[in-house]
């Protein structure tokens, strides 16, 4: 078994003990504020966009442990606003992430940039419950889910007015995710079956992503020099978790990170 089939199956069995029936899930869905345009704030169908950052809350991984005592999620979002993440990636898997449904309700009760909701979806609930809790993009890893799957579940997150984030890790997939009509597409540069991190796996991979997609570098930004390597093979936006939650100034490394990345954007497209 791979540690993502692992994951995967603490996540149903979580699930089954969470479920609500499906008419209360929809409703409060239903009853949300309107999704924010995810898509727009990392910069899609601009030009010349500049560096977007979609900084992440994530308090423990398979691959590290423990990363961080976050206490409060929702001062930590604030924190990375006022560095100018575009998106907030909020880790909601419990298990092997230490996350929940409850620190999304912090950030998003404290921000009011788009919330990824961070998590192996599996089942259409998840989408519904996602929205229920005011998330604005959802994963979709194209590792764990079939093509019905991937399609299915992204018509589902777009009629609910939400983006997708379309997670790949091979060129195969990269095709799958166009397939399925993904305007975010993220390689992600850790292997999730081996845990294995290869950042050059993203340059290899950039030119595939279809054009009019944002492209999503993923995993693996241990500072500046990682940001550069990125935005310089075609990285639109980066998804950055240990880096940010482990210094002790998450606003001013994302400067950083932005001012950086955007140089080495401009230096490409010049
Ligand atoms: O982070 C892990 O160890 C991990 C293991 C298994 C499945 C997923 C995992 N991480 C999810 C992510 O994709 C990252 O949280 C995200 O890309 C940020 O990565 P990083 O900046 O390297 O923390």
């Amino acid at each position: 078994m791979t540690v993502l089939d692992d994951i995967i199956e603490g996540v149903r069995e979580d699930l089954q003990a969470r479920r609500l029936p499906q008419r209360d899930i929809e409703s409060a869905a239903r009853a949300a504020a309107p999704a924010r345009d995810a898509w727009l704030a990392l910069g899609g169908g601009e030009a010349d966009p500049g560096l977007r950052v979609i900084a992440e809350i994530k308090r423990r991984s398979p691959s590290k442990g423990d990363l961080a005592g976050i206490v409060d999620p929702a001062a930590l979002a604030e924190e990375y606003v006022a560095g100018g993440a575009s998106v907030i990636s909020v880790l909601t898997e419990q298990r092997r992430f230490k996350g929940s449904l409850a620190d999304l309700d912090a950030v998003r009760a404290r921000v009011d940039v788009p919330l990824l909701r961070k998590d192996f979806t599996v089942d259409e609930y998840q989408i519904w419950e996602a929205r229920a809790h005011g998330a604005d993009l959802i994963l979709l890893i194209a590792a764990a889910l079939d093509d019905a799957q991937l399609k299915g579940f992204s018509e589902l997150a777009h009629e609910l007015g939400m983006n997708v984030l379309l997670e790949t890790h091979t060129r195969e997939e990269i095709d799958r995710a166009a397939a399925a009509g993904a305007r975010i597409i993220g390689v992600n540069v850790r292997n999730l079956k081996t845990l294995d991190v290869d950042r050059s796996v993203f340059g290899g991979l950039a030119a595939s992503i279809p054009a009019g997609a944002v492209a999503v570098a993923e995993s693996g930004v241990r500072g500046v020099e990682d940001v550069t390597h990125y935005a310089s093979q075609g990285a639109q936006a980066l998804l950055v978790g240990e880096a940010l939650v482990r210094t002790e100034d998450p606003r001013g490394l994302l400067r950083e990170f932005r001012d950086a990345g955007s140089a080495a954007m401009a230096t490409r497209l010049a």
